[in-house]
């Protein structure tokens, strides 16, 4: 009954208060939703389904050790979730086939925020036409603060994803921390999309798609200034799948084609 209608007004859960959760929260009380749960370290104990039945909708952006734990308990309860949290994709076919039947809704994005989406739609569109210029080789770029607990990131996987589904030669994704002060140490091979990861004090996210010939450099690029776009992307993912059933992706929601 809860989701029979379109919410306007939601009561959201944070599970995850740290940078992003701040910003969600603003932005929701902004358009006029209430946050009912804030979950950090300090008081996850309270993250309990009683708990998480008071919102309609739940936004979880915490950490990689934690997300699958959250995820469960949004499932158990019914409540229906939006995944911001990066570095655990390995397990998504596993969640996927574990709730495949639930009438709960689920939706995750590498990157929330519209720009980034429009971003990678380029992407794919640069690799194809790609496949016919032999001479160049491509590899992703990303930046991220220090306090960054996941590498690469995760939206650098959709890019290097995006690449490997469009461009022939290329078939798998390789990664490297590289250190602004020294050169780049890779055993990246012909079919390898390599993915170079920096850390650099308050950097919000900068990804860069690089294609290198003897003769010159094509280059796209996207510079976060700061994490609003992100946080509101995840409130209208929140407003959008709250009155849904099954499993979607970012690209669901944005119309980009
Ligand atoms: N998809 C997207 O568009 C974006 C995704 N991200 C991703 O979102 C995630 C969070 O980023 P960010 O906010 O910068 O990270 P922060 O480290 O600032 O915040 C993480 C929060 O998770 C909390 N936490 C710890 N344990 C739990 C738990 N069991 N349940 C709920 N919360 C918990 C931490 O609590 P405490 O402070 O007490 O330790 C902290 O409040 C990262 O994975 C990041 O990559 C970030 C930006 C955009
Ligand atoms: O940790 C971050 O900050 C970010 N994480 C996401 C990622 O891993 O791609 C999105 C954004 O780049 C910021």
């Amino acid at each position: 009954m809860r989701r029979q209608t379109i919410l306007l007004q939601m009561k959201i859960a944070l599970l995850g208060y740290g940078k992003m959760g701040k910003i969600i929260e603003k932005i929701a009380v902004d358009r006029k939703h209430e946050i009912v749960l804030k979950i950090d370290q300090d008081n996850q104990h309270e993250l309990t389904t009683e708990n998480l039945l008071k919102a309609d909708v739940a936004i979880e952006f915490s950490t990689p050790a934690t997300v699958l734990a959250n995820i469960d308990l949004c499932f158990k309860a019914g409540v229906p979730i939006v995944v911001g949290t990066t570095g655990w994709y390995e397990q998504l076919e596993g969640i996927k086939a574990r709730y495949e039947s639930s009438d709960n809704a689920f939706i995750y994005g590498t990157n929330f925020s519209v720009g980034v989406n429009i971003f990678f739609h380029i992407n794919k569109v640069l690799a194809k036409m790609m496949n016919k210029q032999p001479y160049y080789d491509v590899q992703v770029e990303e930046i991220h603060h220090t306090q960054k607990l996941d590498s690469p990131s995760g939206t650098a996987i959709t890019i290097a994803e995006g690449i490997i589904d469009n461009l022939d030669q290329k078939n798998q994704w390789v990664n490297v921390m590289t250190d602004v002060n020294s050169p780049v140490d890779d055993n990246a091979k012909a079919e390898d999309v390599l993915i170079e990861s920096y850390r650099i004090e308050n950097v919000p996210g900068t990804h860069t798609v690089i294609y290198d010939s003897e003769v010159d450099t094509i280059e796209i690029k996207h510079t976060a200034h700061n994490r609003n776009g992100f946080a509101l992307g995840a409130v209208l993912a929140a407003e959008w799948v709250a009155d849904k059933r099954g499993f979607f992706t970012v690209a669901d929601m944005f119309d980009l084609s």
